[in-house]
């Protein structure tokens, strides 16, 4: 059965390679230019089997706090900027060079999350990165870390690697990390966790296996890279989480060596519209829905009426992302509201035929129409 699902991996044709930050940096002792070269030879040999590679690559915080000689990671989020800006210098040069080698251009490519939130920006930076693909070209991405405020973060890696596996539609996401994969507890407190060879991306199981937190250098742990696989799965790529110290860990993969964990998508690839709705991290506001909504968003994929909305939270305005969330608090949907907050909650609980009473006008009967609404709940 297994030895089956790893077939999947000698036929991808697209893959996006993340490589965690205490991994390209040898735990914070500098850019490891050995493990580098062998990822980017392991790449090469990928490519000569005719597998696109587009390489997430953490490390620039890291290597600019090394750079800049200071001890430890500070706080400041100025000071985490201008670490990673210098830390960023040293990682394009050292994928440039070591590409230049076999005689492959590389790119850099660094975004926020604003970027992809823009439906515009979002089509040209999947334009762009679908270019950079067709000319041969290794784009190396990263987060913008110098210009990213909280607001318009990533956050970590992890996420940042799930949406670039969604926006050029890879096949595989292959999360390199300094654990050999995901294990059913974490296996730096506790010595006899197992690990997981395989596994449904979503599966809320998962996730409860992840301690909190990630190592010094990284940002999101293992319960990043176990959402970002259930992320990836929303286009239908399979996730891999492996050890990025493994000899010639990604050939092996392709080879459908049972190596690292392998999480598969469990649904259908929802379409590139919704997966671009759920590529927004955050939400302008929120509502509150009854268990017969929740009912017909999920089973029926229909639109959300006002008449299903309990509560209304957040000042949002038309046009902008809400959250849809269920009696139990946990989120089912998010989408772009046809109603600000104030006219939401004016309307809600009512049947759509009240709304011109209510409000003295009608935009559209629906609150979120379904188009533009994606379910989130796994
Ligand atoms: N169930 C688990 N299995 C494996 N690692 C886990 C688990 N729970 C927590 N972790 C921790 O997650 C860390 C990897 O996350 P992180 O430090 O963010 O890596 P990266 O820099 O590669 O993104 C591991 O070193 C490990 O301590
Ligand atoms: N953009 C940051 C990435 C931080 C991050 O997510 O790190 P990691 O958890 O090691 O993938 C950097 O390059 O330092």
């Amino acid at each position: 059965m297994e030895t089956r699902e790893r077939d999947r991996l000698e036929r991808s044709g697209r893959w996006v390679v993340k490589v965690g930050s205490a991994l390209v940096t040898n735990d914070g002792r500098g850019l490891d230019r050995q493990r580098i070269a062998s990822w980017v030879e392991q790449i090469v040999r990928l490519r000569q089997a005719g597998v696109e590679v587009l390489l997430v690559s953490s490390g620039a915080v890291a290597e600019g706090i090394k750079r800049l000689g200071w001890l430890r990671r500070p706080h400041a989020l100025h000071q985490l900027q201008a670490a990673a800006a210098v830390g960023q210098m040293g990682l394009v040069q050292a994928y440039e060079s070591e590409f230049q080698c076999y005689g492959i251009h590389t790119a850099q490519v660094l975004l926020t999350h604003d970027d992809l939130s823009n439906r515009k920006r979002y089509l040209n930076a999947r334009s762009t990165l679908k270019s950079l693909l067709d000319l041969g070209v290794v784009p190396v991405v990263n987060e913008n870390d110098t210009v990213a405020t909280d607001e318009i973060r990533f956050g970590d890696n992890d996420t940042l690697a799930a949406l670039v596996a969604n926006l050029v539609e890879a096949d595989l996401l292959a999360i390199l990390t300094d654990q050999a994969g995901l294990f059913d507890s974490d296996p730096r407190s506790n010595p006899d966790a197992r690990l997981i060879s395989r596994g449904l991306a979503g599966d809320p199981a998962l996730e409860a296996m992840c301690s909190a937190g990630a190592g010094a250098l990284g940002s999101g742990g293992m319960l990043t890279k176990v959402r970002a696989a259930a992320r990836a799965a929303r286009s239908g790529a399979a996730t891999v989480i492996a050890s990025g110290r493994e000899e010639a860990v990604l050939e092996r993969l392709r080879q459908s060596e049972a190596i690292g964990t392998l999480l598969l998508p469990s649904r259908e690839p929802v379409a590139a519209r919704k997966q671009w709705l759920a590529s927004h991290l955050q939400v302008a506001g929120k509502v509150w829905i009854d268990a017969g909504a929740v009912k017909v968003l999920r089973e029926a994929g229909s639109s959300l009426l006002p008449v299903g909305v309990t509560r209304v939270e957040g000042n949002f305005s038309r046009g902008e992302m809400i959250a849809c969330i269920g009696p139990d608090g946990r989120e089912v949907a998010r989408g772009l509201t046809n109603y600000s907050a104030q006219e939401a909650d004016a309307i809600k609980g009512h049947a759509s035929s009240r709304i011109e009473h209510l409000l003295s006008y009608v935009d559209e009967p629906e609150l979120v129409h379904r188009d533009n609404l994606v379910i989130t709940l796994p």
